[in-house]
């Protein structure tokens, strides 16, 4: 049975309240409520994500059959890689982390990392590797939340947290252009792949598994910094 395009459209949109900016850890960041600890435990955690975004793009490319998309997927990897040293996203991350007070080798060695975190990218680099190529292609469209979440971030550590350097928050503006490009190419890939209801429905279910990836990560990161605040509310 094909199924209508704008209701697809719709229930992929819907999962945007269960994304990660609801999570109350973020909503705590862009309140300006986090310590520099804090800060500092998040864009060291959240380096390992970013650092592995290419590795799921390349196994989205490895798994993907068609030539145009992939002409235009690979370009992500050159986004987080860059194509020499001082370039790409990693590189910016790894400038934020130094804005926030961190060396750059302690966010590289993963030091920081804590297993739920680990656990949680490694589910989403594993999916990307094993499901059908488009169920990966759609778990991607996280980023149609993601420049509203970006810029109110902007605002708030330009605002709440004046001891990071602003040229550390490269990273974030390259992203407010890069996400809806990224968003807008992978809808067009899903609405043309999944035409049936159940092809639809697996998408849709891409796209929540993704959403729980981004949350758990949050989980893991509110415990370990933020854990013994909440012990001592108990
Ligand atoms: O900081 C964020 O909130 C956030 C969220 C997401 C997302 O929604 O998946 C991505 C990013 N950042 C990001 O920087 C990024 O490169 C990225 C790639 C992807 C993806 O799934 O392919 N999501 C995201």
């Amino acid at each position: 049975m094909v199924s209508d395009t704008e209701d697809f459209i719709g229930a992929l949109r819907a999962q945007a309240h269960r994304y990660h900016s609801w999570h109350p850890f973020q909503v705590m960041m862009n309140e300006g409520r986090l310590s520099r600890r804090q800060i500092q435990g998040w864009v060291a955690n959240r380096f390992y994500y970013q650092k592995n975004i290419p590795r799921k793009d390349a196994a989205i490319l490895a798994n993907c059959p068609d030539r145009e998309v992939r002409r235009r997927w690979i370009r992500r990897i050159l986004d987080q890689d860059g194509t020499a040293d001082g370039e790409g996203g990693i590189e910016a991350w790894l400038r934020l982390g130094e804005a926030v007070g961190l060396t750059r080798e302690e966010v590289w060695d993963e030091r920081h990392v804590v297993p739920g975190v680990r656990f949680a990218v490694d589910a989403y680099i594993t999916f990307a590797d094993t499901r059908p190529w488009v169920e990966a292609v759609s778990a991607s469209l996280t980023e149609l939340f993601a420049p509203d979440l970006m810029a109110g971030r902007l605002t708030a550590f330009e605002r709440f947290y004046t001891w990071i350097d602003p040229a550390g928050l490269a990273y974030f503006r390259a992203r407010l252009t890069q996400a809806p490009r990224d968003a807008e190419h992978a809808l067009e890939v899903v609405t043309k792949y999944c035409r049936t209801a159940d092809e639809q429905e697996r998408a849709v279910a891409a796209l929540s598994f993704k959403c729980d990836v981004l949350w758990s990560m949050l989980d893991a990161i509110t415990w370990a910094y933020l854990g013994s605040t909440l012990q001592g509310d108990a």
